[in-house]
């Protein structure tokens, strides 16, 4: 079986990200490109990455009208990603759209609340305080749709199984317990997301930007 551990490569350095990739290979399960990525390197970049023949999670997090995010999805379907992004605040028609539009093999997860917010910054957008319940509204909503599953941290990955027993559940905000947490609000250990019930891990800079990446992603693995 493939490893949970999913490397977000966030650079728009193509050799960079290539030669992560390599050096993490045997130790993660696919690789996730996101927005600083392909703004930087586009389709062409993905089709280079896609040389290293490991499952691609295109992170591009859409989130428009309907027919733009469905639009945008029809473009990307050469690509034929593992799994792509939406965000789930974008409503039922514009993911009901989403996957309509995606290849049939590709996984169409919606990001609920990101996990660089907590209370306060839910307040000041808007919403109630409560992650957990904007999480598994979201995450019903997501379900309703017919995407395949979501994006949550940690702390809700519970709650939203509970929800939707069947979802696929993608955990960034991951971080071992020694690690540097930066913009991360909503944090669990490698191990605390998986036993909450996890599908995936997405850990980007505690690996990237370790001395030693292969080493640090070859840690995170052997605490799953
Ligand atoms: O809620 C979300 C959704 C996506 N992300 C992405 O995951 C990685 C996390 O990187 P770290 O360096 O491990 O913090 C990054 O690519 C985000 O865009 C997220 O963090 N939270």
């Amino acid at each position: 079986m493939r490893s949970r551990l999913f490397v977000a490569l966030d650079t728009p350095d193509l050799d960079r990200a290539r030669s992560i990739a390599e050096r993490v290979k045997a130790h993660v399960g696919g690789i996730k490109l996101g927005l600083e990525f392909f703004t930087a390197n586009g389709a062409h970049g993905v089709h280079e990455m896609a040389k290293l023949d490991l499952p691609i999670f295109l992170d591009l997090k859409l989130h428009d009208i309907p027919n733009t995010v469905a639009k945008a999805i029809q473009a990307l379907r050469p690509l034929e990603p593992a799994i792509l992004t939406v965000h789930a605040a974008g409503g039922r028609a514009m993911m009901e759209d989403a996957k309509a539009a995606a290849p049939a093999g590709t996984k169409v997860v919606g990001v609920t609340m990101l996990t660089s917010l907590d209370s306060q910054d839910m307040q000041s957008i808007g919403l109630g305080p409560d992650p957990h319940e904007q999480v598994v509204r979201l995450t019903q909503l997501a379900r309703e749709a017919g995407l395949d599953g979501v994006v949550c941290s940690g702390n809700e990955v519970k709650a939203a199984h509970k929800a939707w027993p069947q979802g696929f559940f993608v955990v960034p905000g991951v971080r071992p317990a020694d690690a540097h947490v930066g913009d991360q609000k909503r944090v669990v250990t490698p191990r605390q997301a998986l036993d909450a019930g996890a599908s995936i891990l997405v850990v980007g800079r505690p690996i990237t930007q370790a001395k030693d990446p292969d080493q640090a992603a070859r840690a995170i693995e052997a605490t799953l």
